[in-house]
């Protein structure tokens, strides 16, 4: 799976011209899932362009009630009105920016399972933690909680990503090492969770400074299923990173 968090980045003008890029480009594509994430403003216009592709699209965030009083807030019915498939949940600027609890974003996971849609868990340390030999322990408390009173079948139908917080938008990517350490962690821990035939059949996406030039040698490891990817979704070499993950399917 390779997927593209636009984060707060493209006018509808400009998501619809880059949504018809990669639907000339990548749109037949289907070996993997490629999925766009664009701003929630976007989306209406994104689904539109890719309507007859292989391309899925994704909400950023969404807000776990279903109605009401929540200025600002877009929620799963409206989503799912659009045939949003996935939903990004737990991002580290949400956790770290606007605050997010694992409790809240336990309460996402689950009301996005609800509505049928696939939730992205994304999980993560600082660099203060992975200096201080706390990556392990944050990765479990942020699962543990994040995936709380799930049963097997819904942790099949979630992705998780890795994305240490001290390689998101900084240049610096995790070294295949760090990566597969931490991601054969998160699996085993899922072993543990929900046994080892449900934790082989979530994929785990790593993402943190992805680029072409540094994709090859994080796609072709052990328990990486895949990308989620930030700047480097923004352009043209998004396109070049699903040809360099199709090498692995
Ligand atoms: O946060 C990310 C994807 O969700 C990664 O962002 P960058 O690829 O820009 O580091």
């Amino acid at each position: 799976m390779v997927a593209g968090n636009w984060k707060m980045n493209k006018s509808p003008t400009e998501a619809k011209l880059f949504a018809g890029l990669l639907a000339s480009k990548i749109g037949k594509e289907t070996v993997m899932d490629i999925v766009v994430f664009p701003p929630a403003i976007d989306i209406p216009f994104v689904v539109d362009v890719l309507k007859d592709t292989n391309i899925g699209v994704g909400v950023q965030n969404v807000h776990p009630k279903e109605k009401g009083a929540f200025t600002g807030e877009t929620s799963l019915l409206m989503v799912k009105d659009l045939s949003v498939e996935y939903v990004l949940v737990g991002h580290s600027e949400r956790r770290h920016i606007f605050g997010e609890s694992d409790e809240f974003i336990n309460e996402k996971v689950k009301a996005v399972l609800s509505a049928g849609l696939r939730p992205v868990l994304c999980v993560g340390e600082t660099l203060e933690e992975r200096e201080k030999g706390l990556t392990k322990n944050v990765l479990e408390r942020q699962i543990r909680l994040g995936l709380f009173g799930l049963e097997k079948e819904d942790v099949v139908n979630t992705v998780i990503a890795y994305e240490p917080v001290w390689a998101i938008g900084t240049g610096v990517v995790a070294t295949p090492e760090q990566a597969e350490e931490a991601m054969a962690f998160i699996r085993s821990l899922l072993g543990e969770l929900y046994g080892m035939e449900t934790a082989e059949n979530v994929r785990i996406l790593y993402g943190g400074s992805i680029k072409p030039e540094n994709f090859d040698a994080l796609i072709r490891l052990k328990n990486v299923d895949g990308g989620l990817v930030g700047g480097a979704s923004l352009k043209e070499s998004f396109i070049e990173l699903v040809e360099i993950a199709k090498r692995y399917v």
